[in-house]
């Protein structure tokens, strides 16, 4: 499995397989978050950690798995369709993000990880959400581009615990440039708002 780096490129069954033990990952890292057990439990639960970290690192691959050239392609080819990111990596948010036209969307639940003040998200992670699905957008409805720049305009906190919409559209091409808009809302507020500009690249 070692020379897979996409993840249209891995067997079902394998992915799915993945996809969970992600999910069970993120939980593990909440529940890490927020113990209170006592220090003997703590050391406990260290020690079986670091076992499992042993075992899967025998198979360590050199990169995390991303969509591909083919499962971009296949959704380039469409008018609408979704794409999921990073769903094997435990250590990112995992996105379904619907792509229609020249606009995005995805659907999250942000929990206590990503807390910033009290009860609300980090600001950074706002940013991470828009970059993910103004740059899938981009790479969707475009070629291979970077971020140049991201302005993130916060106007209100993001809560904890509820679903957010994360959306993005898409603007006019000028030669290597590729404007995006986006925002984050919840219960029908907008929270935060971004603008980006996206640059084509070769790869
Ligand atoms: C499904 C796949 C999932 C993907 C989703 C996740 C997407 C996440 C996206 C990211 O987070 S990417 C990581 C963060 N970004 C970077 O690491 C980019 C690092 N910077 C670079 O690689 C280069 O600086 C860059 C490619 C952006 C520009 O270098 P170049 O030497 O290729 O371009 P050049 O300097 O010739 O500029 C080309 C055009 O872009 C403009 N430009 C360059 N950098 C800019 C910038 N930073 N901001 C605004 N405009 C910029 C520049 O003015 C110029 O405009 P004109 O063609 O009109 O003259």
């Amino acid at each position: 499995m070692t020379d897979r780096t996409h993840l249209g490129d891995v067997p079902p069954d394998w992915l799915a397989a993945s996809t969970s033990l992600a999910q069970a990952t993120r939980e593990l890292v909440e529940a890490v978050a927020l113990s209170d057990a006592d220090a003997t439990v703590l050391d406990e639960a260290r020690s079986e950690v670091a076992a499992l970290t042993e075992r899967l690192r025998a198979t360590a691959r050199p990169h995390a798995l991303r969509p591909g050239p083919a499962d971009l392609a296949a959704l380039r080819a469409a008018d609408a369709g979704s794409i999921v990111v990073r769903p094997t990596n435990p250590g990112a948010v995992p996105l379904e993000i619907s792509v229609r036209a020249d606009t995005a969307e995805a659907t999250w639940t942000a929990g206590p990880v990503h807390e910033g003040p009290p009860g609300s998200l980090h600001g950074g992670t706002s940013a991470s959400l828009l970059d993910s699905v103004l740059g899938t957008l981009v790479q969707v409805r475009g070629t291979p581009a970077v971020t140049g720049t991201l302005t993130v305009r916060y106007r209100r906190r993001v809560p904890l615990g509820v679903p957010l919409t994360v959306s993005a559209a898409l603007g006019e091409r000028d030669g290597r440039r590729l404007p995006v808009t986006g925002r984050i809302e919840a219960g029908g507020e907008v929270c935060v708002e971004a603008e980006a500009l996206f640059v084509a690249v070769e790869r």
